[in-house]
């Protein structure tokens, strides 16, 4: 019964994954470019072989990444834009080529921070501390490692130092990447409570406060695209007007404030015999209209039926003496019928219930 309003960031979505697949390109060309001029300056340790077999299998794993958005399997994934995989695979293959670079080893370790910069906006605090420790240690690892096998390679001391330098940078980055985490956080709140302002400004405009029907103006735009799904051939319409018998006597006679907690139970009552798919408004005073999309007349018939059947047994503890029925009206849509013209015999339907003795639905004949 409810029509819920959801914004579908598609759009956004899609060039979020763009920039993505860019920085994969752009930042996967600037590591094998500075690795590859280190190639030509005889930095790298391992020669063209290893060079060209270690960034084919880096570059295998980018194009993996790039393909799997290309075909859509990410949007499947709870973080699409697979931030958090894409920032260890390039911090993992930053470590790797790290191994074989003995004097430009700070550089390619620097291109971190370009990787970090790729998750600034997506990844938690969380992740980015999680991300820098295995960033830190593992630049660590490859350190001992090279001291260990290839301890004439190094300048161990200088390295250590550069690490240490390396660290003190990812720290700052991560006090930074911490500010950012918490002014993202404030304004997604920002974000989600004006998004509550906006959906309840909205139920005001098209609900009516004491019942939560649709208002008259809201529910005539909701019956005219009705009409419209029904005239494809969707499902049957039925449009059936209701209107509590004698009310200005229950008002009379219990005061308004018991009016108002009897159109409340009608309400809920109503509501428990709708399905999500129906609509129901309340057009004015005790006048309330139902928009039923049912498969035949006698289906709308036994749901009306039971909704008065349900009123007749209603009792009110403050008015013990209260009895309440309602007399409904009821068409169904006829082939080329507009929305005003099904709506007057639903109404004319409803005036015959009410001349011939109330407490009963009258089916509205077709024209
Ligand atoms: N409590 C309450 N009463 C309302 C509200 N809106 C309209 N009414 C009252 O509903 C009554 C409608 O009375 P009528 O139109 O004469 O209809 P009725 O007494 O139900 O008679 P029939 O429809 O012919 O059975 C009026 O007394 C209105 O003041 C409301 O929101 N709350």
């Amino acid at each position: 019964m409810d029509q819920t309003l959801t914004l579908h960031p598609v759009a956004l979505q899609s060039q979020q994954l763009r920039r993505v697949r860019f920085a994969i390109l752009a930042g996967g060309g600037a590591h094998t470019l500075l690795c590859w001029i280190a190639l030509q300056l005889d930095f790298f340790r391992g020669g063209e072989f290893l060079f060209y077999s270690l960034f084919a299998g880096i570059w295998a794993g980018h194009l993996l990444f790039i393909l799997f958005m290309l075909m859509g399997l990410n949007r499947r994934l709870a973080e699409p834009s697979m931030i958090m995989p894409l920032m260890v695979w390039s911090t993992t293959g930053l470590l790797i080529t790290a191994l074989f670079v003995d004097q430009v080893r700070l550089c390619v370790m620097l291109l971190f921070f370009a990787i970090v910069q790729l998750g600034v906006f997506q990844a938690s605090l969380r992740q980015f501390m999680a991300l820098a420790s295995y960033c830190v240690l593992g630049y660590a690892i490859v350190l001992g490692v090279i001291c260990v096998y290839w301890p004439e390679a190094i300048d161990a001391r200088g390295e250590w130092i550069q690490w240490g330098l390396f660290s003190v940078m990812v720290v700052a980055a991560m006090l930074l990447a911490s500010e950012i985490s918490t002014i993202r956080f404030q304004l997604g709140r920002r974000n989600q409570q004006l998004a509550e302002i906006v959906e309840r400004i909205h139920e005001m405009a098209v609900k009516d406060e004491l019942t939560g029907f649709y208002r008259r103006r809201h529910a005539m735009e909701l019956l005219n695209n009705a009409c419209g799904q029904s005239a494809r051939g969707a499902y049957q319409l039925a449009v059936v007007y209701l209107d509590l018998d004698h009310f200005k006597r229950t008002n009379d006679q219990y005061g308004h404030r018991m009016g108002d907690a009897v159109l409340q139970r009608f309400a809920d009552v109503a509501r428990r015999h709708l399905t999500k798919q129906d609509l129901a408004a309340r057009l004015g005073g005790e006048e309330f209209m139902l928009v039923l999309p049912v498969t035949d007349q006698e289906e709308a018939r036994n749901l009306v039926e039971g909704i008065l059947m349900s009123m007749r047994s209603q009792r009110f503890k403050d008015a013990p003496g209260l009895m309440v029925t309602v007399s409904g009206g009821l068409a169904m849509r006829a082939d080329g019928e507009t929305p005003a013209q099904l709506i007057k015999r639903a109404d004319l339907a409803l005036y015959r219930a009410k001349e011939t003795g109330r407490d009963k639905l009258i089916i509205g004949e077709t024209e």
